[in-house]
């Protein structure tokens, strides 16, 4: 009898706690109902079909473009999730609450069991001793001591591409080089590692490069374990989490594990050695590729003069370094491929970039950090590119209690009443409209959906500067805001600079008569018509005064 009561007392409980989250919810939901989106044709699937999908550009144009600032979205099973690109509501949720306001548990563990206890896997005041420790190695001032670095790579990777276009290889898969390109520069400039010789005529294979690279498409295919992941990184200890996946009988889940060993195996190596050259002295660092002023060695240092209290353990230096390698390349690499392609469809403009570059000395390694950011239109061509085509689109968040979104201007309900303010249930999913905020008419003009690098050569639009956009970069959200905005923005600035100074100096771009089409993924990459594999080829000739 006393054990029924026991159960009918938890039941109970569970009853009323089930019932006040359904009411609580229920009201939020009601304010969610009410406002405006796309209709939805599958009560299973939602828009998660249309948004998520490689094609998904026009669904991604009309949601940014077409419901207002907040945008209600079908997920599975009849779930809701929204899309956010009002600039007071992502404020609140991006640094007014950014404690309330998480990426999804998925999102983490997955990131966790990848890298370990890294940047993306961390929240908190775990995520800000890590941040604390790193943000320094991305100041400005540290980007000055690295502007060598990055002129010799892509100066050596100049020879490459002039010794194939001097063998009369007119047509260049142009992100196949720019991958190159970011790769070396944070495998030199992030790890003081070098993934590639970038010799001429060789194609050079590294078995952490291949693994780096090999990442998301193996991730890709077991997308269904993918989203337990917050489920399974709890299931028991390590070791026993370890056999399972050993004798998991799936060929990509054992293709992920090895991926996931050669990358762990290759930070410590590579992060050993750097120790080792750190305690012998001087000289042994700059023998190192690098020569100690690469973002890891810094790093090492910064940490072994931290107090105790602030200095991270080995294994979370550790999980930063795949990160680095991974948050920075695909990103950097195609948002240059895509400059590339809209300078090959505007010749005009082009002209007037490689102008510019040549009347400075943006085009060899004779330019200050100072003097290479001082050049209008390079810095316009990249801050429009990054403006109209952010690389990255499926950011999510997720408020671990009920929290209220105010909105910078009231939307139209779907019932026609004026909503101020959005009530959020605790675990609602929501998406950061960054291409919403980027691309909104309201803000930059009827012209918003053209590619005009001119709009940042003189002063933006009172609309743009008066919004208070919370990004950490430019009034625009590409590189998001907050406190886990991308720590690597300056870095990639600055790669683009100086591929686009040295390359225009040198080559001519223009259009192949292949389409080209991007395709929206966890960072968006271009393919040509009729072919899955990322490429973007351009017919490139060498540039003659
Ligand atoms: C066009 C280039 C890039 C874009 C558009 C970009 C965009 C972003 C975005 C949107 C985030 C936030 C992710 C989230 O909260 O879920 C992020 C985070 C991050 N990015 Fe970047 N990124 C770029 C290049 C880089 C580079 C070059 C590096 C490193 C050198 C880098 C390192 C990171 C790291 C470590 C984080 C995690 C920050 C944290 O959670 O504290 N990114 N990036």
């Amino acid at each position: 009898m006393a054990a029924y009561a026991w159960l009918y007392c938890a039941l109970a409980l569970g009853a009323t706690w089930y019932l006040q989250r359904y009411l609580r919810q229920r009201d939020a939901y009601s304010v969610l109902r009410n406002i405006p989106g796309p209709p939805s044709y599958s009560w299973a699937k939602g828009h998660i079909n249309q948004y998520f999908n490689p094609r998904g550009q026009a669904f991604h144009e009309e949601v940014a473009l077409n419901y207002g600032s907040v945008v209600k979205l079908d997920g599975m099973f009849g779930s809701k999730l929204f899309y956010v690109a009002d600039p007071k509501a992502l404020h609140t949720i991006l640094i007014k609450e950014e404690n309330t306001w998480e990426e999804p548990d998925a999102f983490l563990a997955l990131n966790q069991l990848m890298f370990g206890d890294c940047l993306v896997g961390t929240l908190g005041e775990h995520h800000r001793r890590q941040r604390k420790m790193l943000n320094p190695v991305f100041s400005v001032n540290h980007m000055r001591h690295m502007l060598p670095i990055f002129y010799n790579v892509i100066l050596k990777l100049r020879e490459v591409i002039l010794a194939k276009v001097k063998a009369g290889e007119s047509e260049i898969d142009v992100l196949e080089w720019s991958g190159r390109a970011a790769l070396e520069l944070i495998g030199q400039g992030g790890l003081g590692y070098s993934f590639d010789p970038l010799l001429v005529n060789s194609e050079s294979r590294n078995e952490y490069g291949d693994a780096l690279k090999s990442c998301f498409p193996a991730l890709s295919k077991v997308d269904i374990l993918r989203r337990y992941a917050h489920y399974l990184i709890k299931m028991g200890p390590r070791w026993f989490r370890r056999s399972v996946v050993d004798m998991y009988p799936n060929p990509d889940v054992q293709n992920i594990k090895e991926v996931v060993d050669t990358m762990s195996a290759k930070s410590y190596e590579i992060f050993n050695q750097k120790k080792v050259a750190l305690k012998r002295g001087d000289e042994a660092v700059l023998r190192q590729v690098g020569e100690g002023k690469d973002i890891m060695s810094i790093l090492i240092k910064a940490n072994t003069a931290a107090s105790e209290d602030e200095r991270l353990p080995e294994s979370e230096l550790i999980a930063q370094m795949s990160l680095l390698v991974f948050a920075a390349t695909d990103t950097t690499s195609n948002t240059l491929a895509r400059i590339l392609q809209l300078l090959a469809e505007h010749q005009e403009i082009q002209v007037k970039l490689r102008d510019e570059i040549l009347q400075s000395s943006a085009g060899g390694n004779d330019i200050s950090y100072e003097e290479l950011n001082r050049l209008p239109l390079l810095d316009a061509v990249c801050r429009e590119t990054l403006r109209l085509f952010p690389p990255v689109t499926t950011l999510r968040r997720v408020p671990r209690k009920d929290s209220v979104l105010p909105l910078s201007e009231p939307i139209y309900g779907v019932d026609g009443r004026v909503i101020n303010e959005i009530p959020v249930a605790k675990g609602t999913d929501v998406i950061i409209g960054t291409y919403g905020v980027n691309v909104r008419k309201q803000l930059w003009g009827e012209d918003s959906l053209e590619w005009k690098p001119e709009r940042w050569l003189s002063p933006l639009p009172s609309a743009v500067t008066a919004a208070a956009i919370p990004g950490v970069y430019s009034n625009i959200m590409t590189f998001l805001g907050g406190k886990r905005a991308c720590i690597g923005f300056k870095f990639s600035e600055m790669e683009m600079k100086v591929v686009l100074a040295v390359m225009l100096s040198t080559f001519t771009f223009e259009r192949t008569e292949k389409v080209i089409q991007w395709n929206i993924a966890g960072v968006s990459y271009p393919t040509v018509e009729g072919n899955s594999q990322p490429q973007l080829p351009l017919k490139m000739g060498l540039y003659r005064p």
